[in-house]
């Protein structure tokens, strides 16, 4: 997790530099991948940008919490979980760090994010997705699964289903690019940089060789790196 956080903080300023973009709306879903955005949050301030935390639907794991009291004792400010301090605070944000959902996204969306996901797609604010952009699905990318029922004298006039996960400009891929990441057109980082040649050659991940003493490589554009 906490190389994992570093991974995006340091993409996430890479793309994003401070004097243009220094306030970042950190918002984290209730699990890993959460805890990921607290340890980016954390580096982000070290960086010397303006995080501030919304965690709609904190996690409960004792990491999670450990994690939330550092950030306290930084002094990275954290809304309350309410929709409107989220558009509130969307307006006076420059940049989204999407730390909600990663690999373990099983859709519908369901509350309180049925609500968040729409607030941050519609902000126009740049969006920087962790792992697999939330309301994607890991292997099959952005896959329709709401399915809304416009009902009329009591019989179903039609059905729709509709998408509604973000759409990043960026994603940071953790470990390795995930299959469902195959959609994803914007800057593609891969980060996490934490597994060991024998694993990588046991599993034959193929991942791009990171540069020196960085954390993240940018994977090249319509790479056809093997998921
Ligand atoms: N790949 C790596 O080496 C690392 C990945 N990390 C990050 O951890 C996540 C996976 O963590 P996990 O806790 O298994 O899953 P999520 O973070 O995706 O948590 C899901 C969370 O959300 C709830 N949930 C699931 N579906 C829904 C839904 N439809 N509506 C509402 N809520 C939902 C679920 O109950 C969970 O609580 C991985 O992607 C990486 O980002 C590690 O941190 C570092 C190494």
């Amino acid at each position: 997790m906490e190389l994992a956080g570093l991974a995006c903080a340091q993409t996430l300023a890479k793309v994003y530099p401070k004097a243009t973009h220094s306030r970042v709306l950190v918002c984290c879903g209730p699990g890993n991948q959460g805890g990921d955005g607290l340890v980016a949050a954390r580096h982000l301030a070290q960086f010397g940008y303006k995080p501030t935390l919304y965690m709609p639907k904190p996690g409960n794991k004792d990491i999670y919490k450990r994690l939330q009291i550092q950030c306290n004792n930084m002094l990275i400010p954290s809304l309350p979980s309410t929709t409107n301090e989220l558009s509130q605070a969307l307006s006076v944000s420059d940049v989204i760090l999407d730390a909600i959902f990663g690999f373990s996204f099983s859709p519908p969306v369901r509350a309180p994010f049925d609500a968040v996901l729409p607030l941050l797609a519609k902000s126009g604010k740049p969006i920087v997705s962790v792992d697999i952009p939330s309301g994607w699905d890991v292997e099959k990318g952005k896959i329709p699964f709401s399915v809304k029922k416009v009902e009329g004298e009591g019989e179903v006039k039609e059905e729709e289903t509709t998408f509604e996960g973000l759409e990043p400009d960026v994603l940071v891929s953790l470990t390795a690019p995930k299959l469902g990441a195959r959609d994803f057109k914007g800057r593609h980082f891969l980060g996490g940089r934490f597994v060991p040649k024998t694993l990588e050659q046991k599993h034959d991940l193929n991942l791009l060789e990171y540069p020196g003493y960085e954390q993240i490589v940018e994977l090249p554009t319509n790479t056809t790196q093997k998921l």
